[in-house]
């Protein structure tokens, strides 16, 4: 099965919570018509579904922690063969969140071919999701979960894209389209 997917193209879609990721992939998937997929909202359709490994990861997610390396791998890796008939590529969208994350995604299934580095100072993405956290109804868009998201950020996941810049296939866009 894994088969399917293993010329696919791949771009990892990083950037820090509420700098515009998935904004960002819905105007590319507008445009080139490529797959998105979410890794934050592949979880939270877990979480939805009410089952028992949902309910751990609805705990992890609410502390703004990561879960298990396994489990978004696993949901991601899923996902893509599902598509892998349509799709002419992936954005996978919030993943990797650590350099860990990404060495095993590319043991699993592949190499990318570009990570998109979505940028947006600190000030503008705390701003967003306060005031998404009005109406979007998620569990970690309150004021303690998402200072936690951002220093997580900070610390796991910018290292993420040093990594890649090493291999010469970042490119950063801004986050901001307005
Ligand atoms: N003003 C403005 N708001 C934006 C822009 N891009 C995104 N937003 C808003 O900022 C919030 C976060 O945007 P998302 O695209 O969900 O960001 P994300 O990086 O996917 O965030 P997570 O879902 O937390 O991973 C949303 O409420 C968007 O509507 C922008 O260019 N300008
Ligand atoms: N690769 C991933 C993606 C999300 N997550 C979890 O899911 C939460 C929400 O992810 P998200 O990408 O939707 O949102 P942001 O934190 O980027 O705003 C994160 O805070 C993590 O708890 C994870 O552990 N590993
Ligand atoms: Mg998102």
């Amino acid at each position: 099965m894994a088969d399917k997917i293993k010329d696919a193209k791949i771009v990892f879609v990083v950037g820090g919570p509420g700098s515009g990721k998935g904004t960002q992939c819905e105007k590319i998937v507008a445009k080139y018509g490529y797959t998105h997929l979410s890794s934050g909202d592949l979880l939270r359709a877990e979480v939805a579904s009410g089952s028992e490994r949902g309910k751990q990861l609805q705990a992890i997610m609410q502390k703004g922690e990561l879960v298990p390396l396994d489990t978004v791998l696993d949901m991601i890796k899923d996902a893509m063969i599902a598509k892998a008939d349509v799709s002419k590529g992936y954005l996978i969208d919030g993943y990797p969140r650590e350099v860990k994350q990404g060495e095993e995604f590319e043991k699993k299934i592949g190499a990318p071919a570009l990570l998109l580095y979505v940028d947006a100072k600190a000030e503008t993405m705390v701003q967003r999701l306060m005031k998404r956290g009005e109406t979007s109804g998620r569990a970690d868009d309150n004021e303690e979960t998402i200072k936690k998201r951002l220093d997580l950020y900070y610390k796991a996941t910018e290292p993420v894209i040093a990594y890649y810049e090493k291999r010469g296939i970042v490119r950063k866009v801004s986050g901001n389209t307005d």
